[in-house]
């Protein structure tokens, strides 16, 4: 029933797109069809993609990469200005000028790390939602981290930003609700290079190269992420991939950033985020994230030594150290009296010498063994307890359950038992209910991503020995100058 409900929900949405001038037709010039009873048909299709979004749009033919696949017109989009024409809603934000998106945007993050400040932000915007009469259940603190995780407030004006499914545009820093735009699921920039079976002639790769060197201007909840590198990218590359607001058509077009086949998914990039990153924003995470990083705890001397940013000295998922990691940590331990002497080779990503190499990298396994050393459970036991959590899922029976959680001590047992689950049948039936699969939703991302964690310094101690064999063997502690080539 719920389902139908949803069918035809969604029905009634495409259908509405298209009176207002969505379309997926790949020719700019074609008039929207007011008649049509979708906006889509020509590329897209909404479709069902259990292990990458769950609903998403499919391409219903073969996609040619630079293709415009949506456009969604200005008149389409829901901005500020817009929700500003509510003139209750407008008089009242305004006699609030201090409140502000960062106080806001602050509290959407510090949910979960600072509840302290979330408390606070609640309490300064307790009265304008009393003046906005706002039904009492939504004024309560939970209520209120609920809503800040996906509603925002920006300078002075309102801007009521679902923030998971928001895209950039350049009149309004608050972004935009782009409706059916939204419903494109998300891949990481780069990844197309690595995972497309490309089925059309093959482009010159150095081509590949720059397109996806590019991250794209595109943010589905206004962070800007750009990072162009000016010098590589090709003009029309750039406009072909992904999407954004286009002046000269007055609407937000979306182009293949890739080619695809007629039933895959169509994916976007709506940014380049770390998987805790996409966990706290969008609230899933990537098995292969190229852009993820592994942090550890650095002294705060690391940082001072250099003019890198604190965000540059990570792991990458491959476990190599990052460019700046290995540069940090070699001039960090060099003997102070020498640091002067050996500056500019650092920065330029030299190697000081063997022993300087060796040095850095026994530094880096023993503090990744340090980190792993303090988790409660091992690699190996994440990923049973990974398979023990598909397997709860999976609707078992009261003896399965009791012999699927004889076999934990730890999490799984803690988690049955404060859930009440370890109760025969009733412990079964709540398995299955709505708010336990939730948990069990949660619960099972955080142990992804800690997995996720720990493979990347179990690979990074991996490679630093193999290094550190390798600079043992030349048994040399002259200085080499050879350019780092990471
Ligand atoms: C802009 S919406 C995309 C459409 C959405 N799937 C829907 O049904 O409306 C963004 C949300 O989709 C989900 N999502 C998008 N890409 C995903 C991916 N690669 N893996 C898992 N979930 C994803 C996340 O829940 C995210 O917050």
């Amino acid at each position: 029933m719920e389902e139908e409900e949803e069918e035809g929900s969604l029905e009634s949405l495409l259908k509405w797109a298209a009176e207002i001038g969505i379309s997926d037709s790949p020719s700019s010039n074609r008039p929207p069809s007011s008649s049509s009873s979708s906006c889509l048909g020509q590329s897209l299709s909404v479709s069902q993609f259990p292990d990458s979004g769950g609903r998403g749009l499919a391409a219903i033919r073969d996609l040619r990469k630079g293709e415009l696949i949506l456009r969604v017109p200005k008149s389409a989009l829901i901005t500020t200005q817009i929700l500003l024409k509510d003139q209750p809603l407008s008089l009242s934000i305004n006699k609030h000028p201090s409140l502000s998106s960062t106080q806001v945007n602050d509290a959407i993050w510090a949910a979960e790390k600072a509840t302290v400040k979330a408390e606070f932000d609640w309490k300064e915007a307790i009265s304008l939602m009393k003046e906005l009469k706002l039904n009492r259940r939504l004024l309560t603190f939970r209520a209120w981290l609920w809503a800040s995780a996906s509603v925002k407030f920006d300078n002075f004006n309102i801007c009521l930003k679902i923030s998971s499914r928001t895209l950039h545009v350049p009149w309004d820093n608050a972004g935009c609700l782009c409706p059916v735009g939204d419903l494109f699921n998300y891949a990481a920039p780069g990844e197309e290079d690595f995972d497309s079976e490309d089925p059309f002639v093959s482009e010159d790769s150095s081509s590949r190269k720059n397109a996806s060197s590019m991250q794209v201007n595109f943010s589905w909840n206004g962070d800007t992420t750009e990072q162009f590198d000016v010098e590589q990218i090709d003009p029309n590359l750039l406009r072909l991939t992904d999407g954004g607001y286009e002046d000269n058509v007055s609407a937000y077009c979306f182009y293949a950033r890739r080619n695809y086949k007629k039933g895959e998914q169509v994916l976007l990039s709506y940014g380049t985020y770390t998987n805790l990153e996409l966990l706290e924003h969008y609230g899933f995470l990537l098995d292969k994230n190229p852009n993820d990083k592994a942090f550890i705890p650095l002294e705060p001397e690391i940082y001072s030594l250099c003019s890198w940013p604190k965000d540059s000295l990570y792991i990458h998922p491959n476990g190599k150290p990052s460019f700046t990691l290995l540069s940090a940590l070699r001039l960090w331990l060099t003997p102070p009296s020498q640091r002067r002497s050996v500056g500019h080779l650092v920065y330029s990503g030299s190697q000081l010498s063997a022993k300087n190499e060796i040095i850095v990298m026994g530094w880096i396994v023993k503090n990744c063994n340090v980190i792993l050393n303090k988790f409660v459970t091992s690699i190996e036991e994440d990923k049973l307890l990974l398979r023990t959590i598909d397997k709860m899922q999976d609707f078992c029976t009261p003896a399965e359950l009791e012999r699927l959680l004889s076999a934990f001590e730890g999490e799984a047992r803690v988690f049955a038992e404060t859930k009440g689950l370890i109760n025969g049948e009733t412990g079964v039936n709540l398995l299955q209910s709505r708010q336990m699969r939730r948990y069990m939703d949660r619960w099972k991302l955080a142990v992804q991503w800690r997995l996720g964690y720990k493979k990347t310094l179990a690979d990074c101690i991996a490679y630093c020995s193999k290094e550190i064999d390798k600079f043992s063997s030349e048994n040399d502690s002259t200085m080499i100058i050879t350019h780092n080539s990471m």
